[in-house]
């Protein structure tokens, strides 16, 4: 039984796993991705961590089509994610919320979730601005469906307030807000709760747990806050130096001699142990 089973969740049934094989990213002489393979499970919350430059942004521009693998594939479903260019991969249901906000700061969170549903609307910008009958038929539904996506997310009261003035957390809210408008089937959140407070933090924690128990789709994250991802993640993948050096549970990553190495060697001071000491019910040893 998975984690995703245990909350009650029903994942959707046309959620395929994420299957990332042997992927060799270069820059130059740097081997940033070195023939990593793992597979993310349909409906599961599933963490990449790493030291400082371990490769984690890497795979997810190679995730999300920013970046092309030398070598290697990512398969989800029919679709090979590594030969297409990110607006396709949006297209087969991958949506990723940026870690540098790349929202627009002087229209209100409605109209920046309207950007983030345009390639759902078959009326586009055009016949929208000159309000044909489809279009406003449409803005209709979508209006209303972008409504249920931020009351989801805290953010019913703050539709028509500016994205600029928002709290830094609620900002944070609204860009993972804009991803879920196309609709995803796998959810890609690029370090959710950087720079966030504790109680930002965990507002964040429940809000992912919701969005999977809710949609029952699949989201992967790159997290340096290991305490969040010891308690949030189903299964973590850590890298070190662009290589895959464990791949498991929480419990069984956190013992792994090898990422106790990494993180001491790499002066992180998100390191295991903390998250240990956190979390002292996943402590090396307890069962899994
Ligand atoms: N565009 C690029 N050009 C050259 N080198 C790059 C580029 N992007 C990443 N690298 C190098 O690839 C390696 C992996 O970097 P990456 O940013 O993927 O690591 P990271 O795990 O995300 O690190 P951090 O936690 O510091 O964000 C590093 O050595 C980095 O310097």
């Amino acid at each position: 039984m998975t984690a995703a089973d245990a909350d009650g969740t029903r994942i959707r049934s046309d959620v395929p796993p994420v299957e990332v094989s042997h992927v060799s990213v270069r820059f130059g002489a740097i081997r940033a991705l070195n023939d990593v393979s793992f597979t993310v499970a349909p409906g599961a919350i599933h963490a990449i961590i790493g030291p400082n430059g371990a490769g984690k942004s890497t795979l997810f521009n190679v995730l999300s089509g920013v970046y092309k693998a030398a070598e290697g594939e990512v398969r989800f479903g029919d679709a090979r994610l590594d030969r297409m260019r990110p607006f396709q991969i949006a297209g087969v249901g991958v949506a990723r919320a940026f870690q540098n906000i790349a929202l627009s700061g002087a229209q209100t969170v409605a109209e920046n979730l309207m950007l983030g549903r345009h390639h759902l609307t078959k009326a586009g910008f055009l016949s929208s601005g000159l309000r044909l009958p489809r279009a406003t038929g449409e803005g209709r539904l979508h209006g209303a469906r972008i409504r249920e996506i931020a009351e989801f997310l805290d953010l019913g009261a703050k539709l028509h307030t500016p994205v600029g003035v928002l709290s830094y957390g609620d900002q944070k809210r609204v860009e993972v807000a804009r991803a879920l408008c196309i609709e995803p089937r796998l959810l890609l959140l690029d370090e959710p709760v950087a720079g966030m407070n504790a109680e930002e933090t965990s507002r964040m924690a429940e809000a992912i747990r919701e969005i999977r128990s809710a949609l029952g789709i699949s989201i992967i994250l790159v997290e340096h806050d290991m305490g969040m991802v010891m308690s949030l993640a189903d299964r973590v993948t850590v890298l070190d130096f662009g290589r895959l050096i464990a791949d498991g549970t929480p419990a069984e990553v956190q013992r792994d001699p090898e990422v106790i190495r990494a993180y001491l060697g790499s002066g992180d001071e998100d390191n295991p142990a903390d998250a240990v000491a956190h979390h002292p019910t996943e402590a090396p040893g307890s069962p899994s």
